[in-house]
């Protein structure tokens, strides 16, 4: 988790927030499919080396936030910003060369690739350097390293995941955005995946995650936020929001 500070060598960023500068941001973000908005007034922010954790019911917008802030989705109102910069309707192509990386839900990785050649294709748009990340990649993730030339189809669910987060990874984002990662997964194997999303974030990378497994998406972040009808209800720190009686009993499901 982060310890707070800024990465301002001048230290005189002076946001909201203790005096960082939020790495992304979202403020008052309308977005949503075609004609049909889902997200409303939506204000999400995620300081340099956090961990945040949206949750919130179904439909609440929540994997919407992430789609906006990684240029699937434009923004109709309001901004989307990285580093104090607007990027709202920017491609993901740039998105991710930009520094930012998504895990979606689902379909996450190439089946009928290997795990190198997942890990390749995560870096097609770098421009050097991709054997070194790859390595320290294997270092990092020794079941990625075991299986390297192993289809990725023959993976677990659990590996499947980390070899998502490892996928995305090979970019060097200073932001990863992960949509549901215990999703499907058995209790044991997403207490797993929640610590390796933990080590993701050890190596600098700010997270931005949609959870459902609300104790557990919560318990390893810095901070929350409630979404609920595309819009954001409550926010705070993790202990907080779990303990708040109207919390707990309108959106985590009592
Ligand atoms: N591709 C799409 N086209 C049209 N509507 C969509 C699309 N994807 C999501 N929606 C709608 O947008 C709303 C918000 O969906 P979103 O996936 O952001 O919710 P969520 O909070 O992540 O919930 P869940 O946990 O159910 O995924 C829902 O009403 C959903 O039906």
């Amino acid at each position: 988790m982060s310890d707070g500070m800024t990465d301002d060598a001048t230290g005189a960023a002076d946001g909201p927030h203790g005096g960082t500068d939020p790495v992304l941001s979202l403020s008052g973000v309308d977005s949503g499919y075609g004609e049909v908005q889902v997200l409303d007034d939506c204000s999400v922010r995620l300081d340099p080396g956090e961990i945040v954790c949206l949750v919130g019911p179904n439909g609440a917008g929540k994997s919407t936030v992430l789609k906006t802030a990684f240029g699937m989705l434009s923004p109709w109102t309001g901004t989307v910003e990285y580093h104090g910069r607007d990027i709202g309707g920017m491609a993901p192509e740039e998105i991710v060369r930009e520094g930012i990386g998504y895990v979606p839900q689902t379909d996450n990785v190439f089946g009928s690739l290997t795990i190198e050649e997942n890990l390749r294709m995560g870096g097609v748009a770098r421009e050097g350097g991709l054997d070194e990340v790859i390595a320290e990649l294997y270092d990092r993730f020794p079941i990625v390293d075991e299986k390297r030339n192993a289809k990725a189809r023959t993976l677990s669910g659990g590996q499947r995941q980390v070899l998502a987060f490892a996928r995305a990874l090979v970019m060097e984002p200073d932001v990863l955005l992960i949509d549901e990662p215990s999703a499907g997964l058995a209790p044991n194997t997403a207490d797993d995946v929640f610590e390796d999303v933990q080590a993701v974030n050890d190596m600098d990378t700010a997270i931005l995650m949609v959870e459902q497994n609300v104790t557990k998406g919560l318990g390893i972040s810095d901070r929350g936020y409630v979404l609920d009808q595309g819009t954001v209800r409550f926010e705070g720190a993790p202990e907080e929001l779990l303990a708040d009686d109207e919390v707990s009993q309108l959106y985590l499901g009592g």
